[in-house]
């Protein structure tokens, strides 16, 4: 402890000032290793002089990316298992919600529980209506002191304790998200909780929650469109569910119906398919009663008597958007075709796959029948957007945050399968010394894992016309990235490591010791925990929105050469891992993540080029 006394004469008057300096001892160990560290980070950096896109890279890579590399010809030597999802293809459809009317015993008729429904929603969530009126009042009204006014909308970050959490009464997002009786509030940071907050005071209720209610012919890409923007919007952190109508129907009717079944003069038929999904519709408005925010509601929807019958179930309880995709190309409809017998449950027990075809086709044509295309209240038409060549949006009555999002989202996307790679930079020198963010170089064993990433990516893209190599801008990534020849090269600051703040270039065991609170916070909610001037995983989620709509946008391979935090956050959006996961998922050095994104959903694959720490001479 250190103290000081400061005396300034200012003429007659003598100003005293006593400041007092709190020093921890540091043990000459520690004292080395920080000026060691500090060295360091002095250092000139290597790649502070390359532009941020670089189209032709110097041939220096070549040179070294010819030897050293040592990497076998046939990468399925290094293949790994993946501890996430396994190397099969997860099929879209088998993610959607698990039809609880169905499942519970007694479920009640349709009528009882829609009245039951309209009934119990006029409660509504009194402590958040008493929130969002408390801070009606304090924003509308005139907070009762400037202090309190000015705290009103300072937020003091989620998980530090630094701050004094804001009482109930400012006004601040981590309430909301901590204050476990205010549902409908998605786990996001930035425009996303912003956007939330806006719509709790300002959107009628019906507004809150969001119907996107598919409508097209079977094999028009329906449940894989759903099944991609449930993926997105949980990402995000909007609580979302696909309730696929399919699957009540063979939940409540069998697996095994014949084209006849889907009949429009099938009086049976039609009644037995309204009838699931009026239950599906139902569980979808429990769920939202209880919290839920975003339902894809997964059928062909394909009249207007049946959307109509929607509406009216959902009238004052949510806002319905009809999401209808169309598809005139036949090359894309026969494959579609193929891939719904091969794979669909309808099918499973059909031994001969043409005699399925062939019944999937006759379904087809009494669908064909009876279509009548939306051109009723707000609805998104994704036409052509399948084939991959162009395609279109049509939107119609479409407003708020929320849709604006879908929409960018869905005119972004499309189904030409390609593969996305995704690997941490090579061992960096801090990750040898156990020392979190900072900008260091790569040790030995990194500098051997960018000369195999190298010799891997020229093997694994060689039949591709083009690809892209996508670093952040430390230099490790680029370091890894540069013996990478042929391919551009472009540095995204938003793919930068997580924001330690005040913790950066620390190792754990120091934050640990000198900072025991904030470690305590960061393990005990490190999903939302944000280092003091530094960042949250929620931060980085929502930092990295426009690195994933790029990456549905690509049409070409792109190698994404990242970090540890930054790859947990990709990686989750592909796998459609929960938020809470995020933190913890493996992500190891040296290896190579590939997703295959494909019509038939998300395929990984896992290659270990090397150890971490103790290089291999060659493989
Ligand atoms: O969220 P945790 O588990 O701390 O992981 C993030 C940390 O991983 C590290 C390595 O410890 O990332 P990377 O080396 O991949 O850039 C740190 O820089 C970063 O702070």
């Amino acid at each position: 402890m250190g103290n000081a006394l400061f005396k300034l004469n200012e003429g007659k008057e003598v100003l005293e000032c006593k400041v007092q300096v709190e020093t921890e001892m540091l043990s000459p160990i520690d004292l080395a290793a920080s000026w060691r560290a500090h060295q360091e980070y002095f250092q000139p950096s290597r790649v502070r002089g390359t532009h941020d896109v670089t189209i032709n890279p110097g041939l220096e890579g070549r040179a070294k990316n010819g030897f050293a590399s040592g990497l076998e010809l046939d990468l399925d030597k290094y293949v790994v298992p993946t501890p996430n999802m396994g190397s099969g293809v997860v099929y879209a459809a088998s993610l959607t919600e698990n039809p609880r009317s169905l499942l519970q015993t007694g479920s009640s008729s349709n009528n009882d529980t829609t009245k039951d429904i309209l009934h119990n929603s006029t409660k509504g969530d009194s402590s958040l209506n008493h929130y969002v009126n408390t801070m009606k009042s304090t924003i509308g009204g005139h907070a009762s002191s400037l202090e309190e006014q000015r705290a009103m909308f300072v937020d003091r970050g989620v998980g530090s304790p630094n701050f004094a959490r804001p009482t109930m009464e400012t006004f601040s997002m981590s309430n909301f998200k901590l204050d476990s009786e205010s549902k409908g509030m998605p786990a996001a940071e930035g425009a996303v909780a912003a956007a939330a907050v806006a719509d709790q005071m300002y959107g009628p209720k019906e507004d809150r929650k969001l119907a996107i209610v598919l409508v097209g012919l079977p094999a028009r890409g329906k449940t894989f469109t759903a099944a991609k923007l449930t993926r997105y919007l949980r990402w995000l952190g909007h609580e979302t569910k696909h309730f696929n109508v399919g699957k009540y129907r063979r939940l409540k009717h069998g697996t095994n119906q014949t084209a006849d079944f889907f009949r429009g003069d099938n009086r049976e038929g039609v009644e037995a398919r309204n009838e699931v999904a009026a239950l599906a519709m139902e569980d979808m408005l429990s769920w939202m009663q209880e919290g839920g925010q975003v339902g894809i509601f997964d059928a062909t929807n394909s009249t207007r008597i049946r959307r109509n019958m929607l509406m009216k179930m959902a009238e004052g309880k949510c806002k319905i958007i009809f999401l209808e995709t169309l598809c005139n190309d036949q090359d894309v409809l026969e494959r579609n075709i193929r891939l719904k017998v091969q794979q669909s449950p309808d099918y499973a027990e059909q031994t001969d796959f043409e005699a399925g075809v062939q019944d999937f086709k006759e379904r087809l044509t009494y669908y064909e029948k009876v279509y009548e295309p939306v051109e009723e209240g707000s609805y998104i038409k994704m036409i052509d957007m399948v084939s991959g060549k162009g395609g279109q949006l049509k939107i119609n009555d479409i407003s708020g945050y929320l849709p604006g999002r879908i929409v960018f989202f869905l005119v972004n996307c499309h189904l030409t399968p390609r593969p996305i790679l995704l690997t941490r930079h090579g061992e960096s020198m801090d990750n040898v010394r156990g020392r979190i963010g900072g900008d260091s170089s790569l040790s030995e064993a990194g500098e051997l894992y960018s000369r195999k990433l190298a010799s891997f990516v020229e093997k694994r893209l060689k039949s591709e016309r083009t690809a892209s190599i996508w670093t952040s801008t430390l230099q490790r990534t680029i370091l890894t990235a540069h013996p990478i020849i042929g391919f551009p090269k472009i540095q995204w600051r938003a793919l930068d490591e997580i924001n330690a703040g005040v913790c950066d270039g620390m190792t754990y065991d120091e934050i640990k010791k000198s900072k025991p609170e904030e470690y305590e916070s960061r393990r005990k909610d490190k999903l939302r925990y944000r280092y003091p001037r530094g960042e949250s995983y929620l931060d980085v989620i929502q930092r990295l929105e426009p690195v994933i709509i790029e990456l549905e946008r690509q049409r070409a391979p792109v190698v994404v050469i990242a970090h540890q935090a930054v790859l947990r956050a990709l990686y989750a959006y592909f796998a459609d891992k929960p938020l809470e996961e995020v933190p913890n998922i493996e992500i190891p050095l040296h290896t190579i993540i590939e997703i295959q994104m494909g019509v038939a959903g998300v395929q990984e694959k896992r290659y270990k080029l090397m150890d971490a720490i103790h290089p291999t001479a060659g493989l």
